[in-house]
């Protein structure tokens, strides 16, 4: 499989007064990725993460960020259109589907680097994760290979298995990691989990025969 394990702790349960040493501690811990969510007054009336996306995507570019991914509800009908404009500032886009959005919707002409599939109600950390939601992963883990699908919202070292063999291989954690007394190893067991299950993926024929001796032996002299 082309898609590398990355664990992105969720910012959301950072101190906030020194979110600037928390980034350092969390990347000097083994953090592949940061997780920021940014949620704005309206996400409480209308569940959408921000009023509009658009409006974020220049000052993100410019803080210094690789990837922007926006929920399709708050960038309703040109959802399409944001996509383009985070490619242009040099950006991955990336959507993210709540709980009781369909897989259906990432179908589109101009495809994104990867699907966040949210394992609870975005809005805190600390809940606990919906395992229905893995039926999601599976799905598109079978159909797209190699698309980097990201998991967020109860995940630790006793939940991490469920993701992992489904075929998550971005992992966001918030309580487990900042909650920790030692998060490097909660991010090393994280990382280890996802890279354990998607070796099991590879099939078996693949892992033993990197050379066919079937086709060797067709190939003629
Ligand atoms: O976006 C969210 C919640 O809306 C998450 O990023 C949480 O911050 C994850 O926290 P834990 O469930 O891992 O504590």
């Amino acid at each position: 499989m082309g898609v590398t394990a990355k664990i992105a702790p969720s910012m959301l349960s950072s101190d906030f007064s020194n979110l600037a040493s928390e980034a350092a501690r969390m990347l000097d811990c083994g953090a592949d990725w940061l997780h920021m969510d940014i949620m704005d007054g309206a996400y409480l009336d209308c569940h959408l993460m921000v009023t509009n996306p658009f409006d974020y995507v220049e000052p993100m570019g410019k803080a210094g960020a690789s990837g922007f991914t926006f929920h399709i509800e708050a960038s309703k009908d040109n959802w399409q259109e944001l996509v383009q404009k985070i490619k242009s500032k040099g950006m991955s886009p990336g959507v993210a589907l709540k709980p009781g959005t369909p897989i259906e919707e990432v179908e589109a002409d101009n495809p994104v680097d990867m699907v966040l599939v949210m394992t609870v109600e975005p809005g805190f950390g600390g809940q606990k994760f919906m395992p229905a939601t893995m039926d999601k992963v599976r799905t598109l883990r079978k159909k797209y290979p190699s698309l980097d699908i990201e998991v967020d919202g109860g995940f630790g070292p006793s939940t991490i298995a469920m993701a992992a063999s489904a075929g998550a291989n971005c992992i966001v954690a918030g309580s487990s990691v900042f909650g920790a007394a030692e998060p490097a190893q909660v991010i090393s067991l994280l990382k280890n989990s996802v890279e354990e299950a998607q070796f099991l993926r590879i099939p078996q024929f693949l892992m033993y025969y990197p050379k066919s001796p079937q086709l060797d032996s067709c190939g003629g002299e």
